[in-house]
């Protein structure tokens, strides 16, 4: 008789943003698993919309999708998820992937922040906050104008198992760029709030273990020097981001199953 399959269960954030596109990709890749002899005998998959602190319950990961990170960060401070997922992430190490708006809400540091604070949508007495998990400084709409969107073809050398080298189209829509990879002796504590400016950096409160933490590993970067250091995708531990949107690729979910093997299955 064979043990019981183990139930793998993948969260979206689904308060805003490219959700229903990652929910997509997740639904195509778990068809696919369920046909591999590798994947159904152990495991089988489900995916949630994440809307409200109860729907962590039991999740094995979670993506970030992308959107606009002012209004997350706003959402996700009001119905209590911001508090809730800093735990998860940064102490429990939930296997954690942000796309764009999602990889900045994972940076502890956040430049560029001050864009949208006028906007509509948000409530200008909430302070834009970070969930962290990544110790780097990530600079928000980091393109310019002309380059606001654009879709180019990578080689992934830096990334291992079935994507190492592997070309893969990245989707940029105003996004952001991590420019420093911070060290952990020289963190500064969250910033008291004040008024903003374009120089104004948003730092993640820190609650995980210090001394346990992994170190970033830079996956891609764009330019040919470090000193460019335009880094668009990285892990640290339990943590991936990407500056580009592998969900709006249609019919290429192989960076979605790198994640689940990756940072799901190899933590089990
Ligand atoms: N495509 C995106 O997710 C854009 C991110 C957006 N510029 C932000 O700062 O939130």
């Amino acid at each position: 008789m064979s043990d019981r399959k183990k139930l793998i269960i993948v969260g979206v954030l689904a308060l805003q943003g490219s959700y229903h596109e990652h929910l997509a990709h997740l639904t195509s890749l778990f068809e696919d698993l369920s046909n591999d002899k590798e994947y159904n005998l152990k495991y089988e998959f489900e995916s949630r919309e994440v809307k409200k602190v109860e729907d962590l319950d039991s999740l094995n990961g979670l993506i970030l999708p992308g959107g606009e990170s002012t209004t997350m960060s706003i959402l996700l401070q009001r119905n209590g998820l911001l508090e809730a997922l800093k735990r998860l992430i940064q102490i429990d190490k939930l296997p954690c992937w942000g796309s764009c708006a999602g990889l900045i809400l994972l940076c502890n540091e956040i430049t560029n922040t001050n864009i949208d604070l006028s906007g509509k949508n948000v409530e200008k007495s909430m302070r834009y906050k970070s969930i962290g998990g990544l110790d780097v400084r990530v600079h928000r709409n980091s393109f310019g104008r002309q380059l606001d969107s654009f879709s180019e073809k990578f080689t992934l050398e830096n990334f291992d198992g079935e994507l190492h080298n592997a070309e893969f189209t990245c989707v940029f829509i105003r996004a952001p760029v991590i420019k420093d990879v911070l060290s952990l002796e020289t963190r500064q504590p969250e910033e008291a709030p004040h008024s903003d400016t374009e120089n104004r950096i948003v730092r993640a409160t820190y609650i995980g273990d210090i001394v346990n933490r992994a170190k970033p590993e830079v996956l891609l970067r764009l330019g040919s020097n470090e000193k460019d250091s335009m880094i668009v995708a990285i892990r640290q531990g339990n943590v991936f981001g990407t500056s580009f949107h592998p969900e709006l690729v249609k019919g290429d979910y192989r960076m979605h199953k790198w994640f689940i093997d990756r940072f799901i299955l190899d933590s089990i």
